[in-house]
């Protein structure tokens, strides 16, 4: 079997080839047009994604063998029996591609697919009036049939009449139903009976009236109003035997939900001979004249037919459908309307389906992971919201550029050796700063005289070892803030992490932080025992106590290289230097490609006065020279100057090699990473779009990475099957317990529980940077964070958790894990208003003029709409809140005003409209 081809594919299964390809490009296949060819896997994953219901639906059809001689005849009007190709693909090719032509005239094939190809003529009619109905008012679906209220049949009255003092000037629904002459200046044409724009037409008996009715299967025993229409659909009322398409084989029921355009606007299953509207069926009977409509009419049904297999409605309108596993990938910070686009919808109509879950939106708000996710699964999709990395990864592949692809399709000749690059990490005042000082000047002086060095946040030094010169390039920004800054915004920097633990001191609370910084970013250790000139020095005892931690001193038999130094005697640089390069060859392939353009990350920048941006680069891969187009997180510019660490300018920086920049735009910052580009002009627009990126992805106040309320869903999902812990309390001895108890809770074996870092003392940006990297859930036991600590929680979605007993905390994590600690939410009441009038208004809908009857009643807020005791609106909302002319966020009791319930109409004098919302019940 050669490659098949995208169209070939598309018509297999029965879409389009436009779909085809964006189904394609959705899973990341990137297919030029509908002719390109594609490789049989992909072609297999293509089908695979297109929900399969077609199959079943149409061979029962095919079976049929009274269909057999009617097809080949009348049905194919010649038209695409593409299949026919095939020698005599014996029966299932040529049976396949009938039944969706000749399928009309064989009605036991019942699949709500065929139905529309013999009611066709009537379909368009409807469809024109009927799709309003569907479209605005979500909450007033088909449950309520056109009952009770066609036979108001509101063409009533057409007099409107100004709502004389009443709050809105809007004419009530009394008056306008009254059949008086007609008023001017009543706005809003309230009875107006134009059935093409009057949202209730359906169910007015107007034409469209079957729409309301047809549901298949639904209600059959309701009272069609169309009556009219009834007289030419025997079958109209679905007979309550009649096989609805959910009991189709792989039918959902969703698709068959009557109302698309392409529904079975018959109500009629399509069942029994007499069900149809005959006229699809005469016409193949009479043969020509009847083929030319009805190639005409299939065509359409199968537009028809292919909208609804693919979309559903929600809450009144038709939305595209997902089958459950199609991924739609959004960048954080996306709104509804980018979402609408991915997946081909109206944002409007998302906006509805947004309300039937109970949150409102618009189009362009921001929306955060949670509220994407739900939505997803509501529509049948996967949505995956892509990290900042992802994100600019894919932003630069919009420019062609694929960091990725580009390095694996470098050759080992492309490879040269590159220096590792260094971390110096460790608790306050154990001599981080006057190690790289040590390091440096002691180098430095050797080559050059003077030695006078400026600090740029990085340099670079030569080492001998074994014979060579080997260089080692320094980050000269001691401690993990910086290392973990950088890797939260995705940067790899650093290769080899030197902890600095004093001899005369110990392990301290950062010497662990450090080093747990350095595991989770599963880079290599090299420990300097630093102080041991001071009295009191004990190498040795460091050395046991970091076994607790497992750093293994190779000494007694582990991996890890220990050194004695002194920074201030300058004792075992050297052989620290050394240290690090074993540790470097043993551990760590360092390679880079020179021989393109540079890449790599800022690690610090300024903005000088005189000479504007200052950013110190570290190159990862290529050269950087005076001249490139840069650009280097949100900056962007030309090359205009560089400078190394001993403020020498240089040319060209190659990987490994720290240099400062002058010549961007803005200043970046410490882990954004730099790029050359081929013009200024590429440089500019990745700058421009990293940017908006950013400001969208603040816009969206992205919530809560892991909590443990959602831990159990994560783990559902199959995202994480780990509970990182960061655990934190005011001594050592609580951490400790809560630690010993929490790795006691018996997790099963399907998820673990890891605690990535403890410590004593309060809640630190560096706690939440690690959180932030390694989706922790931070505890703090008796202690609490900062102000701005808790802000940048925030803002980065972290879950901290307070407590003052260990059994609670120890008990939510417990459940956490077993997934029962779910939110706890109670309704509130915000107040309650009575209807006292209705207005009806062509732009707002229905308004209920109403007083406010106990608290307040707000913008906004859910409702719903009681009636005699009964609820007859559920999860409504105050889309609209005056008072008089004006626009209120609230009103309180006592006051009248006139709301809105968005596209729900059905409101009476008498009702009462209630507001709540739901409030998290906080654990204690
Ligand atoms: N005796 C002795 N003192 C040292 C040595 N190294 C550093 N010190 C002293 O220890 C103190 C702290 O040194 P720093 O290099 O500032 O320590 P640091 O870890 O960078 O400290 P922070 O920047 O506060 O995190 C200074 O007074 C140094 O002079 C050493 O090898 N021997």
């Amino acid at each position: 079997m050669a490659k098949a081809r995208v169209h070939e594919i598309a018509k297999d299964i029965g879409v389009s080839s436009k779909e085809a390809l964006a189904k394609l490009q959705e899973m990341g296949e990137f297919v030029k047009s509908p002719s390109s060819t594609v490789e049989p896997p992909v072609a297999k994953k293509l089908r695979a994604a297109f929900p399969k219901t077609e199959e079943p639906a149409e061979k029962p059809a095919a079976k049929p063998t009274p269909k057999k001689p009617g097809a080949p005849s009348g049905a194919k009007p010649g038209a695409k029996p593409g299949p026919a190709v095939k020698p005599e693909p014996a029966k299932p090719e040529p049976a396949k591609a009938e039944p969706a032509e000749s399928k009309p005239e064989q009605p036991e094939a019942a699949p709500a697919p065929e139905k529309p190809a013999a009611e066709k003529p009537q379909a368009p009619a409807q469809s024109s009036s009927a799709p309003k109905p569907g479209g605005p008012k979500p909450p007033a679906p088909g449950p309520k049939p056109s009952g009770p209220k066609p036979p108001s049949a509101k063409p009533g009255g057409p007099k409107p009449r100004s709502g004389g003092n009443n709050p809105f000037g809007l004419a009530s629904e009394r008056e306008s139903t009254r059949p008086s002459g007609p008023r001017p200046g009543g706005g809003p044409r309230p009875g107006g009976p134009r059935p093409g724009n009057n949202p209730f037409a359906p169910r007015q008996g107007m034409r469209g009236g079957e729409r309301g009715g047809p549901r298949p299967g639904a209600r059959p025993g309701a009272p069609r109003p169309a009556g009219a229409e009834g007289s030419r659909s025997a079958g109209a009322p679905p007979r309550p035997g009649a096989p609805k398409p959910s009991m189709m084989p792989g039918q959902s029921p969703a698709p068959s939900r009557g109302n698309a355009p392409g529904g079975p606007p018959g109500g009629g299953p399509p069942r029994g001979r007499g069900g149809g509207r005959g006229r699809g069926g005469a016409a193949g009977a009479f043969g020509r004249g009847g083929s030319k409509s009805k190639a005409r009419k299939s065509k359409r049904a199968k537009r028809q037919e292919l909208e609804q297999k693919h979309t559903r409605e929600i809450g009144g309108v038709r939305v595209p459908k997902g089958d459950g596993n199609t991924v739609v990938r959004l960048r954080r910070g996306s709104s509804l309307g980018d979402f609408a686009e991915k997946i081909n919808a109206e944002p409007a109509a998302l906006i509805t389906v947004m309300m039937k879950l109970g949150e409102m939106a618009t189009a362009n708000q921001s929306l955060d992971e949670e509220t994407f996710h739900l939505l997803g699964e509501e529509l049948g999709y996967k949505v995956e919201i892509v990290s900042p990395e992802d994100e600019d990864r894919e932003l630069l592949e919009s420019f062609d550029i694929n960091l990725d692809d580009e390095a694996a399709g470098e050759s080992a000749e492309d490879l040269e050796a590159r220096a590792p690059v260094v971390t110096v990490m460790g608790h306050v005042d154990h001599g981080k700063t006057r190690l790289l000082d040590a390091i440096r000047s002691s180098k430095v002086t050797e080559g050059e005289a003077g030695g006078i060095t400026q600090h740029i946040g990085a340099y670079q030094v030569d080492v001998p070892h074994e014979g060579q010169q080997r260089a080692l390039t320094f980050i000269d920004t001691p401690g993990h803030e910086a290392f973990t800054a950088m890797r939260a915004r995705g940067a790899k920097v650093t290769d080899i992490a030197v902890l600095v633990v004093a001899a005369d001191d110990g392990v301290m609370p950062q010497t662990v932080e450090a080093l747990n910084h350095a595991k989770a970013a599963n880079v290599p250790v090299v420990v300097a025992v630093n102080k041991i000139d001071k009295e009191g020095a004990a190498p040795d005892k460091i050395r046991g106590q970091l076994t607790e931690y497992e750093l293994i001193p190779e000494e007694y038999g582990g991996d890890v290289m220990f050194v004695d130094v002194s920074a201030i005697q300058n004792i075992n640089i050297d052989e620290l230097l050394e240290a690090v390069l074993l540790t470097a060859d043993a551990a760590l392939e360092l390679t880079a490609n020179p021989k393109k353009a540079a890449r790599g990350v800022a690690i610090e920048a300024n903005l000088d006065k005189g000479r504007g941006a200052v950013a110190t680069v570290l190159v990862q891969s290529g050269t950087l020279r005076v001249g490139d187009n840069m650009v280097a997180g949100t900056g962007f510019g030309r090359v205009r100057a560089m400078f190394d660490d001993t403020g020498e300018a240089v040319e060209e920086a190659t990987p490994s090699r720290p240099v400062q920049v002058l010549g961007l735009s803005t200043v970046p910052r410490a882990g954004d990473s730099f790029l050359v580009t081929n013009d200024d002009r590429t440089a500019r627009q990745i700058a421009e779009k990293r940017e908006a990126a950013e400001r969208n992805a603040l816009l969206a106040k992205r919530r809560k990475r892991i909590t443990l309320e959602d831990f159990d869903q994560a783990v559902a999902e199959g995202k994480i099957d780990t509970l990182n812990l960061i655990l934190k309390g005011d001594v050592s001895g609580a951490v400790e317990a809560l630690e010993d108890a929490l790795l006691k809770i018996d997790v099963g074996a399907d998820v673990q529980l890891r605690v990535i870092h403890r410590g004593v003392g309060a809640i630190t940006q560096n706690d939440v940077n690690l959180a932030t990297v390694d989706n922790a859930v931070i505890i703090g036991f008796n202690v609490r964070p900062a102000e701005r600590v808790t802000s940048l929680a925030d803002r980065e979605g972290v879950d901290m958790r307070f407590y003052s007993v260990i059994y609670a905390a120890i008990d939510d994590i417990e459940a956490a894990l077993k997934g029962m600690l779910k939110p706890e939410y109670e309704e509130v009441q915000l107040g309650s208003a009575e209807i006292r009038e209705v207005f009806r208004s062509s732009k707002f809908g229905s308004i209920a003029g109403s007083i406010v009857r106990s608290g307040i009643i707000r913008r906004n807020a859910k409702a719903r709409l009681v009636r005699d005791g009964n609820v007859v609106g559920d999860n409504l909302a105050i889309e609209s809140l005056r008072r008089f002319k004006d626009d209120a966020t609230e009103v309180r009791d006592g006051f009248e005003c006139g709301i809105g319930l968005g596209s729900f109409n059905d409101l009476k004098e008498g009702d009462i409209i209630e507001t709540w919302e739901m409030r998290e019940i906080p654990r204690t």
